[in-house]
């Protein structure tokens, strides 16, 4: 009988399945979405069991499509935003929200609530902000929990166990409460290198009472991704999403490292994991790349030790807001509304559809002509990197009278063009640290667009590579079930075999010098929107 992997992925906005075969061919999928409650403050939550539910319904929906059976189901991998949820006596919910409404016990990723919190711990100067970039930030989690600790703290006191997403779903899915090396190296300070947890940096900054517990409430058991848990799915997980129990469950990853996995070491093409970078393009934007000595770049996330490949460090940049950001700059627009109507009525987003009809005005190679004098710094959500700047605000400069559609285009195209420059920036702070970067591997949904790809090519200068697989973040999750079954020795090995390269974009060389004048216009603009966020 033929063996199949499943991949899980929690996005911020949906729950997401597919069904691969040994090779990593995707046979089906399926998506549901989840809520997501935006308050005042920059406060965003989300609901574990909403989240369980979605992920049950796409699960099912997905081997259903797929047409196989449960018994060729050989392993699950689960990825997920690094989203934090607090669960109370018995595994339940416990709020982290303002409103007090009780379902609501996940702290989004993009949550800035922790703000202050993140700015005082970063006063402290420890040793352990060496490996966040040099400065943590409010979507990590001990911000969060230190303002849990502040600002709620009964929900503190009450909490039994706290969880980035990934964790929870296969805590959910197995009933081990073991935790990934990815996650609590990327987003808790667990020291990976060294296998523990800073003891002298959770009392500094006010959480000792979680090492006086001797961290039993943020991990104790910390394992390689792709590590089977427990006996695989239990009974009642089994029952939920229609297959068999005991099927394994591997240790999952942060959704954007099941986007590198995905993608980064797929065969063909040229260079191999650490001269080829990441660049997962969804909601936010990713950027990841891998060093065999450990790599100290000011405001790029890590170096964190086998966080993503093992054996090796990653560093991992991006920014906070990408096509959350484009949805945002051209949601402003006077002629969104009417555009976004016909946009639904053809089955397409608003950015999809402006994509397209930027591809008829003559795509990437005529952006120049189209964009004209328009400049976007798409930063509304801040500066994840290499400014790590979470005050960072957006701008938009060379606006002149026009509302029709064609200046919604000329929109559109600046603010991809924006968000290529913030990857070129971080590329040169990678450069200046000695991590020399010749190719980017796309992935995400909004990596999926060829006109993406080439203005990604042509922003930052560099080769793009688009995966073969339609879907390599949850392919890079079933890459995690391949191992855990041991379908693969270890992940480089089902990176190999599971994910090829397949459309290459170079840089449109007759474009170059215009797209070095915007990034030195896009450096002056971003450090002017700086300069007065004070005023
Ligand atoms: N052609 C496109 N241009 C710009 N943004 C896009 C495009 N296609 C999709 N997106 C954006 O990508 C994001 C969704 O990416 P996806 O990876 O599916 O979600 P998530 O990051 O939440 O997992 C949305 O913000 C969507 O607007
Ligand atoms: O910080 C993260 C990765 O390290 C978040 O999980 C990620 O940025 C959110 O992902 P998405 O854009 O897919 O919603």
């Amino acid at each position: 009988m033929s063996s199949h992997f499943i991949g899980i992925d929690i996005g911020t906005g949906s729950a997401r399945a597919g069904v691969f075969d040994e090779a990593g061919a995707l046979l089906a999928s399926a998506k549901a979405d989840i809520a997501v409650w935006h308050a005042e403050d920059h406060i965003v939550e989300q609901s574990s069991n909403d989240i369980w539910r979605a992920v049950a319904a796409t699960v099912r929906e997905a081997v259903t499509l797929a047409g196989i059976s449960a018994q060729s189901v050989r392993g699950i991998g689960f990825d997920a935003t690094c989203s934090l949820v607090v669960l109370g006596p018995g595994g339940a919910p416990l709020t982290v929200s303002p409103s007090g409404n009780p379902e609501r016990n996940i702290i989004v990723w993009m949550d800035h609530r922790a703000t202050e919190q993140a700015r005082r711990i970063n006063e402290t100067g420890e040793d352990v902000l060496n490996y966040v970039g040099g400065s943590i930030s409010p979507e990590m989690e001990t911000p969060k929990l230190l303002w849990l600790a502040e600002n709620m703290p009964r929900t503190f006191a009450a909490a039994r166990q706290f969880m980035d997403l990934a964790d929870f779903l296969t805590w959910r899915a197995t009933g081990s409460p073991a935790r990934s090396t990815c996650t609590v190296t990327c987003k808790w300070t667990y020291l990976a290198h060294e296998a523990r947890w800073d003891d002298a940096y959770f009392r500094k900054v006010g959480l000792g009472a979680l090492a006086d517990e001797k961290f039993a409430r943020i991990g104790t058991e910390i394992v390689a991704p792709g590590s089977a848990l427990s006996n695989g799915l239990t009974n009642e997980a089994a029952a939920e999403f229609g297959l068999l129990p005991g099927t394994p469950v591997a240790a999952g990853m942060i959704d954007a490292h099941a986007g590198g996995i995905g993608s980064v070491g797929a065969r063909g093409g040229a260079g191999n994991v650490t001269t080829r970078m990441a660049y997962v393009f969804g909601t936010s934007a990713c950027t990841m790349t891998t060093t065999e000595q450990a790599a100290f770049v000011p405001g790029v996330w890590g170096p964190y030790f086998s966080a993503m490949v093992p054996g090796l460090w990653l560093n991992e940049g991006g920014q906070s807001a990408a096509g959350a950001a484009i949805d945002r700059l051209v949601g402003m627009h006077p002629a969104a509304v009417e555009l976004a109507g016909i946009a639904t009525r053809s089955g397409r987003s608003l950015s999809q559809w402006l994509a397209q009809e930027a591809e008829r005005h003559g795509g990437a190679a005529r952006a120049d002509k189209v964009i004209g004098g328009l400049h976007v710094v798409p930063e509304f959500l801040g500066n994840r990197a290499p400014l790590a700047n979470p005050d960072a605000r957006g701008l938009i400069a060379g606006l002149d009278m026009a509302t029709g559609a064609d200046s919604l285009v000329a929109l559109y195209l600046a603010g991809i063009c924006g968000l290529g420059y913030g990857a070129r920036q971080i590329l040169e702070a990678m450069r200046a640290c000695g991590i020399n970067i010749d190719t980017i591997a796309i992935s995400g949904g909004a990596g999926q667009s060829p006109l993406v790809r080439q203005l990604i090519a042509d922003t930052t200068g560099k080769l793009v590579y688009a995966p073969t697989s339609p879907e390599p973040v949850l392919l890079g999750s079933a890459m995690l079930g391949a191992v855990a079954t041991g379908r693969h020795p270890d992940l480089p090995a089902a990176m190999a075999a599971m994910s090829e390269v397949g459309e290459v974009y170079s840089p449109n060389s007759s474009l170059a010098a215009w797209h070095d004048r915007r990034f030195a216009a896009f450096e002056r603009l971003q450090a002017a929107a700086l300069s007065v966020l004070a005023v």
